[in-house]
């Protein structure tokens, strides 16, 4: 079983523009609102490809109940914990021919809440796999991720991590399964811009001798590159199309990752669905669905 973890997921309130002007009241051609936070988007589209897993999210206030029957509304397998105070953010998606984004703070967590968190992932066995992904509240210790790994760390889980800056570096010592920095966010963990395939696969090597065990970034338009464990390293091409909402494909590339990783243990392969699925996401306007995955892998990776 996958147990994605999002501790400020949020609504995304996605807006579309045919222009957009500082200081004017601008217009929108059309709206929608979304579930969404990164251990959220990876669940989803986990479920898309059949792939047993429990999202475990904290939700507040009446934007997180909207949250809650968005989820139900899909049959998710979904365990909220709710926070006393705050709201569960609505993050601000804005389509006016490129993407621009405003994320919100999110709620305090506090540590009763945590410690629920931590009672549920008491249950986990040893095969399960554990995906952290997203940011928390400014106020929350940046050691939040690690303190979770470290309290897991004789249990054999595999964990994925997908955060930035110290969020990420503080667990690369206990090793987690999977890392995925996109290349801006690769990028800013060594004060660089990453821009080719080789300059990602270096930096990535690098963050796999400080404890990670495999490594793969998310390229946009370019694909990705795998640092594996086993010392290989893997590159792919994303599949070229009209993208329609970019929001979430690296989740859904991770999502693709760990399904066609558990499916056949295989990593070439498994880097060619995540590939696809992110991409896929990219070319619609929600999350992918399995039909739509497929497709592309066929066409473009089999
Ligand atoms: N313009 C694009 N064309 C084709 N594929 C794309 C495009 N953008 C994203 N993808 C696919 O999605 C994958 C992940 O994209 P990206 O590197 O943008 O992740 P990300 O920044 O983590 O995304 P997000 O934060 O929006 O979820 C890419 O490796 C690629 O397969
Ligand atoms: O603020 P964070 O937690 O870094 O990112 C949150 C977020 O941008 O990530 C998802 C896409 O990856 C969206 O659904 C969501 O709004």
């Amino acid at each position: 079983m996958i147990y994605t973890v999002t501790f400020n997921p949020s609504l995304d309130y996605i807006l579309d523009l045919t222009e957009f002007e500082r200081n004017q009241v601008n217009r929108t051609t059309g709206e929608k609102i979304l579930p969404g936070g990164k251990g959220i988007n990876v669940s989803i589209v986990l479920q898309n490809l059949g792939i047993d897993n429990r999202a475990i999210c904290f939700t507040s206030g009446f934007t997180g109940e909207a949250l809650k029957a968005l989820l139900m509304q899909r049959d998710m397998n979904a365990d909220f914990i709710d926070i006393a105070n705050g709201l569960t953010r609505i993050n601000v998606k804005m389509r006016c021919g490129d993407e621009t984004e405003v994320n919100g703070q999110g709620p305090e967590i506090k540590s009763e809440d945590i410690a629920e968190l931590y009672e549920k992932l008491g249950y986990l066995d040893q095969d399960d796999y554990l995906v952290l992904a997203g940011s928390l509240p400014d106020c929350m210790s940046k050691t939040t991720y690690m303190d979770i790994m470290q309290m897991l760390q004789y249990n054999n889980n595999k964990i994925i991590v997908d955060a930035t800056g110290e969020l990420l570096t503080n667990v690369l010592p206990y090793h987690p399964f999977l890392i995925k920095p996109n290349r801006t966010e690769l990028g800013n963990l060594f004060g660089v811009e990453v821009t080719t395939m080789d300059q990602a696969e270096m930096y990535a090597k690098q963050l796999q001798e400080r404890g990670a065990r495999n490594v793969l970034v998310s390229m946009s338009y370019q694909g990705a590159v795998l640092v594996t464990e086993d010392g290989r390293v893997i590159r792919a091409a994303a599949p070229k199309g009209q993208v329609k909402n970019s929001v979430g494909a690296g989740d859904s590339m991770l999502a693709g990752f760990l399904a066609g990783y558990i499916e056949r243990d295989d990593y070439e392969y498994a880097l060619k669905l995540g590939i696809c699925a992110g991409s896929a996401s990219a070319f619609s306007e929600e999350l992918a669905t399995k039909e739509e995955i497929d497709t592309l892998f066929q066409t473009q990776m089999a």
